[in-house]
């Protein structure tokens, strides 16, 4: 188990969002989790990053401690808000590695993009981007949050062709949230509800 959660509740304010989720990943593993929109997935793994503090239970890790990089990496729906404007994409990417140029290339990513601003680039393409960033040796646990909506279904096969075979190297687990069914039951060896009405 590299992150385990316990009875894990949040509330904003008195409205309760989740309750009572026991929650378990392995390394290497693959797991979807899915709700309705608005049952808190976005929360839960906020939580998770440690982004929230959750108002009860416990989140248990066995993740290294390394300092200055969270082995768990968040991707977003909207990734423009996950990078800072003012910093030229090479900046905020030599933060976390440097990738190799085979990398960039199986992403699609010019090395001309990373002489830009955020704004100078597409959401699509902020979105490789995020995904090489995210894609250190030291992630030990991806998740992936909607990552692909926007994108066509070539560039999301594309990239979640590159995400796999690196996690199958760096023996990295990955939680994904999606809507697509097809994406989920195609990548995931299990997939989890945040839905109570799915609890037994
Ligand atoms: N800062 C906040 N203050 C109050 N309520 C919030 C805040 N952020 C989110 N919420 C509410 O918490 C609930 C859960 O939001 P969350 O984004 O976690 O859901 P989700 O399952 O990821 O939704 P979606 O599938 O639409 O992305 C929603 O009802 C949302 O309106």
């Amino acid at each position: 188990m590299i992150l385990k959660t316990e009875d894990l509740a949040f509330h904003y304010g008195k409205k309760e969002i989740f309750s009572n989720v026991h929650f378990q990943i392995e390394s290497g593993e693959i797991v979807g989790l899915t709700a309705p929109s608005g049952f808190g997935k976005t929360t839960f793994v906020r939580c998770l990053a440690g982004f929230e503090t959750p108002t009860k239970g416990k989140i248990i890790s066995n993740l290294p401690k390394t300092r200055g990089f969270n082995p768990i990496q968040l991707i977003f729906q909207h990734p423009e808000r996950a990078v800072d404007p003012n910093w030229k994409l090479g900046k905020t990417l030599r933060e976390s590695w440097e990738p190799s140029a085979e990398l960039k290339e199986e992403l699609g990513i010019k090395e001309e993009w990373l002489q830009r601003y955020p704004n100078e680039l597409s959401g699509g393409e902020i979105q490789r981007f995020s995904v090489l960033r995210a894609l250190n040796p030291q992630t030990k646990l991806l998740i992936a949050d909607e990552i692909t909506t926007m994108l066509d279904a070539i560039t999301t096969a594309q990239i979640w062709h590159t995400i796999l075979k690196q996690a199958k190297i760096n023996q990295m687990a990955i939680l994904v949230i999606s809507h697509e069914t097809k994406l989920l039951n195609s990548i995931c060896s299990r997939i989890e509800s945040l839905d109570k009405r799915n609890y037994s």
